[in-house]
């Protein structure tokens, strides 16, 4: 995660327009135009099936755009497949944890580093100078991640052997592993107690607080968004509903009612 690794360093704003992705006859997303604000954290909320993990996938590009246009900084990312996404900055984590259970903690956060860009193939086969320098970048990175995430002393236990919140923990440090200037992460704190949350929430905000970046957290627990987010955007059922402030959004009657069933006030 060092800023020698990093290939984006300065957090761009991004912005679909228009967004429609379907899956064959079924619209997921219809006409969904938001902003994510420059190097601020942004929560993604709406009831399940509302099509956040499809707006993050059609932001990273692991799914296809049926219409509409996906925008970071100035450039436009639409035509390009998720690997130049991701060279480009924009890396996406799982809901599920994806780790080699059988390998170390720093081999599964090394394999993040594959979307730094890398030396060409003769390089590699050769072992020449470039080739060293991208693997001394690579471990000073993954270094500094695990030191970060407080995960440098479990850096050489296999991942299996670790408990679920720090297997998660993991799953993040891949992610941040290449210093992306965006990063859209999907319910990184699913499967977590209520303490696991918190200190994913506290991992969360010293990250963005040493290395700001743009980052989207699809959550559905209302106080860990509003502990963690500055901007939320609502969805439901594949279309915009609101954006704004935690308090305007969360206050808003209409997604009270998406998200809740019924509006603050209201009988329940
Ligand atoms: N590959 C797919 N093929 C067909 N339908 C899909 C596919 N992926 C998602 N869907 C459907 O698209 C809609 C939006 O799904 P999506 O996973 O984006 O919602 P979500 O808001 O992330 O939901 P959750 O909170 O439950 O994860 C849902 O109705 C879902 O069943």
């Amino acid at each position: 995660m060092s800023r020698t690794a990093t290939h984006n360093t300065v957090a761009p704003a991004v912005r679909t327009e228009g967004l429609t992705v379907r899956y064959g006859a079924f619209q997921a997303l219809s006409d969904v135009t938001v902003s994510l604000p420059a190097g601020q954290i942004s929560g993604l909320i709406g009831p399940n099936g509302a099509g956040k993990t499809t707006l993050l996938n059609a932001i990273s590009g692991f799914t296809s755009i049926a219409e509409g246009s996906v925008h970071v900084g100035h450039a436009d990312l639409t035509a390009l497949d998720a690997r130049r996404r991701a060279l480009a900055g924009v890396v996406r984590g799982f809901q599920t944890v994806r780790l080699l259970d059988r390998e170390s903690v720093l081999t599964n956060v090394l394999i993040g580093t594959e979307r730094l860009p890398q030396p060409s193939a003769l390089a590699q086969f050769f072992g020449l100078p470039s080739q060293w320098r991208a693997g001394r970048r690579d471990t000073a990175a993954a270094a500094e991640v695990l030191d970060l995430l407080g995960l440098t002393g479990q850096a050489h236990r296999r991942v299996d052997e670790l408990p679920f919140a720090s297997r998660r923990l993991v799953e993040v440090a891949r992610v941040l592993v290449s210093s992306p200037s965006v990063i859209l992460l999907d319910e990184p704190a699913a499967g977590l107690d209520q303490e696991g949350r918190q200190e994913l929430a506290a991992v969360l905000t010293r990250v963005h607080h040493n290395h700001p970046s743009t980052m989207v957290v699809v959550e559905h627990d209302v106080d860990l968004v509003k502990s963690l987010c500055s901007y939320v955007i609502a969805l439901d059922s594949g279309a915009f509903l609101r954006d704004g402030t935690p308090a305007e959004v969360f206050g808003d009657r209409q997604v009270q009612l998406a998200y809740f069933g019924r509006a603050a006030g209201a009988d329940a």
